[in-house]
């Protein structure tokens, strides 16, 4: 049996059938198995690419069988989805390969009896692609771009409500491109320049950021675990836009600063060297588990002056009464600005669970603000794109808190862009070509800003 597509077949099986995220599910196959790099590569790119068609291609699955799809036994229905893929999306395999493969799939992995069922739906597939054809022409323009464009279609039409078709089908562009790599130079150790060279010397190919002063693009690079600068931590993997964050908090050494939902830590330690780890930063989270993830990025960039601490952000303020110079709220949100860097989520996300979360964002905030010491700072940020979660949030809490003043977060940022004038920023995929992001930042009034 085809070694790389049987463990693409299972990883598929741990995704849909156990809630597995993609990215770890590869990554511990590749561990324990004994494959070689083509087939390393191979069964990288059949399950991303079957995980993002995910919607899609199941309604072209639904073309050529009749009974509901979640009906089909469930290994028979990731063989299914694993040919169909090859058959539509991946041209270096040809498509007698793709059907083949799948009938030993299904002999071999306790299938047998269904492999005739297999081979019929996937040759079908291959005589009749027409039949797959997406709907098209007036009436459909929505359901074509969420089909063409691998997204659900309530989250595309939701989209071209918001901010216009044009920009939906741009935003859905993004999220298909390939991700670059994006690292942050912990300047405790080393400075840009110097982890330029670095890279470059390793064979690298790195550019500076446009958005962050320590942050760098790797566009190639081997094996992350092989990337010494990475392991030895003078730097940090985080997201461009991501890398603003700590800029807009401003955290000064010495201080006492309040990171309320923390991990896995990449503002918290980036604020860490904004202070020259001279100070003390609570890195609060909700998980335990989580937790971990902080201690160990501070570990590895040599960081002391983070301790962590088991909290529900919503607990804060109680706390934590008036005691933090700064408070960040990193809050949990829909992710909607970051779907191109895990190919599962778009399928995950549900219309209800975003709905939820502008209230749970709301109580954080206000416990938050509470530990805020009058005159310090609270700075609100998520990575995602909804009004509701981002404007709305902040819109709601000034209003019940005239003891908070917006400030022109835009005056914050650390280096010259278009956002400097904006008193909240967000960044928008199909505008700024960068990750979606919100940051906000508000000022607890002190004595004399009432007096004035
Ligand atoms: C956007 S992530 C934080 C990313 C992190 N700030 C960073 O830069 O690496 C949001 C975090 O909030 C945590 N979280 C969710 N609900 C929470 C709550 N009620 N209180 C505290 N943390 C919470 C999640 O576990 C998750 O780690």
């Amino acid at each position: 049996m085809d070694k790389a597509r049987e463990t693409a077949v299972r990883i598929l099986y741990e995704v849909h059938e156990n809630g597995a995220y993609a990215n770890v599910a590869l990554a511990k196959a590749l561990r324990q198995l004994d494959l070689g790099e083509q087939d390393r590569r191979f069964v990288t790119e059949l399950v991303y690419g079957a995980v993002k068609a995910g919607g899609t291609l199941d309604w072209i699955l639904r073309r050529y069988v009749s009974r509901p799809v979640r009906k089909i036994q469930p290994f028979v229905r990731e063989i299914l989805r694993l040919g169909l893929y090859q058959i539509f999306y991946l041209d270096k395999v040809p498509a007698s390969a793709a059907c083949n493969t799948a009938v030993d799939l299904a002999k071999g992995m306790g299938v047998k009896g269904l492999s005739g069922f297999v081979n019929a739906v996937l040759r079908t597939a291959v005589r009749e692609p027409e039949k797959a054809a997406f709907p098209s022409g007036k009436g459909h323009a929505t359901e074509n771009l969420a089909l063409r464009s691998q997204h659900p279609e309530w989250l595309v039409r939701h989209w071209v409500r918001t901010f216009g078709f044009e920009a939906a089908e741009k935003l859905c562009a993004f999220d298909n491109e390939q991700p670059v790599l994006s690292v942050r130079a912990n300047t405790l150790r080393t400075d840009r320049e110097a982890l330029l060279a670095e890279l470059a010397a390793a064979g690298a190919e790195a550019e500076p950021s446009q958005w962050a002063p320590e942050g760098i693009l790797v566009r190639h690079h081997g094996a992350l675990d092989a990337l010494a600068p990475l392991q030895e931590g003078r730097c940090q993997v985080q997201d461009e836009s991501s890398m603003l964050v700590a800029h807009v908090v401003g955290p000064q050494p010495g201080e006492f600063i309040i990171d309320c939902c923390a991990a896995p830590g990449g503002k918290t330690t980036h604020m860490a060297a904004l202070m020259h780890d001279e100070g003390r930063i609570l890195a609060g989270d909700i998980y335990s588990h989580k937790l971990q993830r902080i201690e160990e990025n501070a570990a590895r960039l040599g960081i002391q002056s983070i301790e962590t601490e088991e909290i529900d952000a919503r607990e804060i303020g109680e706390q934590y009464e008036a005691m933090a110079d700064r408070v960040l709220v990193d809050a949990p949100c829909s992710g909607l600005g970051v779907l191109r860097r895990k190919p599962d989520a778009r399928w995950r996300k549900t219309q209800q669970e975003i709905a939820a979360l502008p209230d749970l964002q709301l109580a954080i905030l206000e416990s938050a603000a509470r530990a805020v010491k009058p005159g310090g700072v609270l700075v609100y940020s998520t990575c995602t794109i909804e009004l509701a979660e981002n404007q709305g949030v902040v819109s709601r809490f000034l209003e019940q808190h005239p003891e908070f003043e917006l400030e022109t977060t835009g005056h914050y940022l650390p280096l010259p862009t278009k956002h400097a004038e904006s008193k909240m920023v967000q960044l928008l995929p199909h505008i700024d070509g960068t990750d979606g992001f919100f940051i906000c930042r508000m000022k607890k009034m002190d004595q004399t800003d009432k007096k004035g």
